[in-house]
């Protein structure tokens, strides 16, 4: 897959997908059906931006993926060239018609657009499908919008996603993602305590910009070295031991012994058990730690029956 910062002039008549598409949910999942069976042997492209709009206009915003986890979900959807664009100031100038004609007609020469029900475009975001797709038609060019898909009789968005995994709601994320919410990290040296209480974590350093779940203690997988695990994560401040700020992701994961640091392994969040909460002590810590293993062998005994 080619990734472009710059948008060239092109000479073939591709088939482009556009939207910013964090988290690769299902519904983003759709629109890339789409594009691919409407293809007929013309170059798959996404049009894309590696910063999101809204966190120039301010927000705080954390994604369901990093730019490269991004990136990974386009090329195993069969996207052979990616226009992965900074959002500026300037380019928030480029009015919808401007965009149309100068970007999708002018350079990429668009044989097809593809967007979903909800794309928004242009200053403002002045734009809609609707708008897009007369305008392209009148250029000769062809235009598909992808109904609304739905989970639970909510529209999917990764803006609801979100709010879910803030919410530790992440088995209906997981659903409507149509995956498992993931953080990606590289193990690093933690304080050392959780192998004197019997519990030896993993603690992980991981992507500044991706979302972090609700505080607490997560039933999760644990991938190392391709091999997945049954693990426990605690995501928080460890009140009980530290006064720090930060939040950190330690995984403990169930008869696993190894050295390592230093290691990329990836966490997978299947659903909250609790709150994170500061104990009196080290030995009341302890106890609920073991009814936490206690609860998860029990949920994957049953699984397994
Ligand atoms: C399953 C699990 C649950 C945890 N729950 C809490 C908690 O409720 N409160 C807390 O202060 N720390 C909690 N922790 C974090 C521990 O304080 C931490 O693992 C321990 O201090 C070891 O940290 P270290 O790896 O930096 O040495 C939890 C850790 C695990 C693995
Ligand atoms: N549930 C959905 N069904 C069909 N198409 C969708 C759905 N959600 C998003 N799309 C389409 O996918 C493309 C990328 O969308 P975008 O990145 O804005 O995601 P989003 O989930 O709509 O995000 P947000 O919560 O920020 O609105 C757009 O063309 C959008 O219309």
């Amino acid at each position: 897959m080619n990734i472009y910062n710059r948008i060239l002039k092109r000479n073939d008549t591709p088939v482009v997908a556009l939207g910013f598409f964090d988290g690769f949910h299902v519904g983003h999942k759709k629109v890339f059906e789409v594009l691919n069976l409407n293809a007929n042997r013309r170059r798959k492209v996404v049009f894309t931006f590696k910063n999101h709009p809204d966190k120039l206009l301010g927000l705080d915003l954390r994604y369901i993926l990093t730019n490269s986890e991004r990136l990974e979900f386009f090329e195993k959807h069969g996207i052979e060239d990616v226009y992965f664009i900074e959002f500026t100031k300037e380019f928030m100038q480029i009015d919808k018609d401007r965009f149309i004609k100068e970007i999708l007609i002018e350079k990429l020469n668009a044989g097809l657009v593809v967007v979903g029900y909800d794309f928004t475009f242009g200053y403002k975001a002045e734009g809609n499908s609707e708008y897009l797709c007369k305008k392209l038609k009148d250029y000769g060019r062809e235009c598909i919008v992808v109904d609304p898909v739905t989970c639970n009789d909510q529209v999917v968005s990764s803006t609801l996603i979100r709010n879910l995994i803030m919410n530790g709601n992440i088995q209906l994320a997981n659903s409507m993602l149509g995956y498992n919410f993931f953080v990606n990290g590289i193990v690093k040296k933690g304080n050392r305590i959780g192998r004197k209480l019997g519990f030896p974590t993993l603690n992980i350093r991981f992507d500044k910009n991706k979302l972090v779940p609700k505080r607490g203690v997560y039933v999760t997988n644990t991938i190392i070295d391709s091999k997945r695990y049954i693990s426990l994560t605690n995501v928080g401040f460890n009140p009980t031991v530290s006064k720090t700020q930060s939040i950190k992701i330690e995984t403990h994961v169930l008869d696993f012994e190894e050295k390592m640091y230093g290691k990329k392994i990836k966490i997978e969040f299947i659903d909250f058990i609790r709150e994170e909460r500061k104990f009196e002590s080290l030995q009341e810590l302890k106890t609920q730690i073991e009814k936490d293993i206690e609860y998860v062998k029990a949920l994957f005994c049953k699984a397994t029956l």
